[in-house]
């Protein structure tokens, strides 16, 4: 499907959860061997969420004995629990152990956001790691969506999600536990060639269904690739979607 104010957007429907997880896992190592051979680094931004962690598993599985050159990876994160660093919760901590299981990315290639030590607050935690990003264009970034609509820690209908030109915002009193995060902003996620939007269960259907509409109150309407920007759905997501959208993709 071909968005009238997206370069490239594409659906992508799937059965179920798992095959959500498995196809985007099958996908992205495709899409990252294929950058490693014609770029030195490729910047991949990754997301927290349910469906994600279960494809990053699949991820690695897949990536043992791949060509996946794990020295060309840079790993950046779209949003983040400010909680400890040993706190389960951490989006950071939940990929890398799925992931390090058989990709070992060196730390110096993985930029997580700071944990809370009891230093800095999350607006202090968040300029630092807007220092740390640059002007970093991510190749791919991965994209969850609640069921309220948020993506990264970008909340509808709260300050989190008020225009800005921040690169990156500390979030605090958030809607979703826990309270404190760090999360991009819809220009840094936008600075991204890929944006691939991972959804599943009916609990995301509506979100899903105004966001592909461009509900401007939902902050995932203003974020798309500058080439393509993709959506993987399972049936359940995809459930209410409009009428155009019914074609086979
Ligand atoms: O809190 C968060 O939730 C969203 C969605 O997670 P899911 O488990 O409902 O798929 C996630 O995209 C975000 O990174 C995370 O911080």
């Amino acid at each position: 499907m071909q968005g009238s104010d997206s370069v490239y957007r594409r659906l992508i429907r799937l059965h179920d959860a798992d095959e959500v997880s498995s196809v985007v896992a099958a996908r992205l190592l495709a899409r990252l061997i294929e950058l490693q051979s014609t770029q030195p680094l490729v910047h991949v931004c990754l997301t927290g969420g349910d469906t994600a962690n279960a494809m990053y598993e699949k991820l690695a599985d897949l990536a043992h004995g791949s060509d996946l050159d794990a020295s060309k990876l840079q790993l950046w994160w779209g949003d983040e629990r400010f909680v400890p660093a040993t706190d389960p919760a951490r989006n950071s901590l939940q990929a890398i152990t799925r992931l390090a299981r058989t990709v070992s990315i060196k730390s110096a290639d993985t930029h997580m956001m700071a944990a809370a030590d009891g230093r800095k607050d999350p607006h202090e935690s968040a300029a630092e790691y807007e220092a740390e990003l640059g002007n970093t264009t991510f190749d791919i970034t991965l994209l969850g969506i609640g069921g309220d609509g948020h993506v990264a820690s970008l909340f509808p209908n709260h300050p989190s999600s008020e225009p800005t030109t921040r690169a990156v915002i500390g979030v605090t009193d958030s809607p979703k536990a826990p309270p404190e995060r760090i999360t991009l902003t819809a220009p840094s996620l936008n600075r991204s060639h890929e944006v691939w939007f991972l959804a599943t269960g009916a609990s995301k259907a509506e979100a899903v269904a105004a966001t592909l509409e461009g509900d401007p109150s939902l902050p995932g309407s203003a974020i798309k690739g500058d080439v393509a920007t993709l959506w993987f759905l399972d049936r359940k997501a995809a459930a209410e979607l409009p009428a155009q959208y019914s074609c086979p993709f």
